[in-house]
């Protein structure tokens, strides 16, 4: 289970999370909506192991992974996929350098022969599950699409081997029709791996289509959860009822790309 209980997050005398709990199921999709500025980045941080005391935040509360506490330092357990696949790269090296860093960082050693060997060939079957040319692993990210990037990125997650995945807006960054795309492999993995996630994101036809569950976060607290079908059809929070509202009277109602392949 990966569980929040009654966390709390301060800078100075502001308050940016305020008493938030969630239990999202290991192997289920979760999400969490919220407006911008509403939390969402910090809480993405903290479970991350990225919001230093040094930078002046302070907070209390809980944040587990089956039973392990997380917010004081990085689990490798739990992999992150950030919002800007630009960001997520280096413009230095070519992506099949790239794809390796992240694991001689875990094992802090220069991997041997064998070892890249080894993983090239993971990395080779990844690239052919999300029809990612081989070739593109010669190429530095100014030479690759956003949603390639973004698949990449994706699939370094991957190949550390995690038990859980959060992902920040995975593709807020993407035109629709790679975001479709995207969020289909997402669920194909979900499926097939069984792997559960946590998806931050304000897109609520994104994350209806995505999630077994939704967690609604309005400045800093939590104030409506339940399975997407139920929240769409009684909305109770201020925030739920603007977006079902937004969304069944913008552009003649047409839902968004994600939401339409439900
Ligand atoms: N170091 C800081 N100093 C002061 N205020 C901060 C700091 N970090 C975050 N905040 C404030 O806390 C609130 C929540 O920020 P956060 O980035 O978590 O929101 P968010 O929901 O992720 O927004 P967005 O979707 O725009 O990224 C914001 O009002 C932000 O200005």
């Amino acid at each position: 289970m990966f569980k929040i209980k009654n966390l709390s997050v301060h800078i100075g005398k502001r308050t940016i999370l305020n008493d938030v709990s969630l239990e999202a199921k290991p192997k289920e999709i979760t999400g969490l909506i919220g407006k911008s500025g509403s939390g969402k980045s910090t809480l993405f941080r903290l479970a991350l192991g990225l919001l230093p005391k040094s930078d002046g935040y302070e907070w209390n509360g809980e944040i587990e992974w089956k039973g392990e506490m997380l917010g004081n330092q990085h689990c490798p357990k739990i992999q992150p996929v950030f919002q800007d696949p630009f960001g997520s790269f280096s413009p230095y090296n070519i992506i099949g350098e790239l794809l390796l860093e992240p694991l001689k960082v875990q094992k802090q050693l220069v991997l041997n022969q064998e070892m890249i060997d080894k993983e090239n060939t993971r990395i080779g079957n990844l690239c052919h599950r999300f029809e990612l040319p081989v070739s593109l692993l010669k190429n530095t990210k100014q030479e690759l699409s956003g949603g390639q990037l973004q698949r990449f990125a994706i699939l370094r997650a991957l190949l550390m081997n995690p038990e859980y995945l959060l992902l920040d807006e995975p593709v807020t960054a993407l035109d629709v029709l790679v975001q479709k795309k995207i969020a289909e492999e997402l669920k194909e993995i979900n499926q097939k791996d069984s792997l559960g996630m946590l998806i931050v994101s304000h897109d609520l036809g994104f994350l209806s289509y995505m999630c077994d569950q939704i967690f609604v976060l309005e400045e800093g607290s939590i104030t409506e959860f339940g399975n997407p079908k139920q929240l769409l059809k009684h909305p109770q929070s201020k925030l739920l009822q603007e977006l079902v509202f937004a969304r069944n009277h913008s552009f003649g109602g047409v839902t968004s790309s994600s939401e339409s392949s439900n």
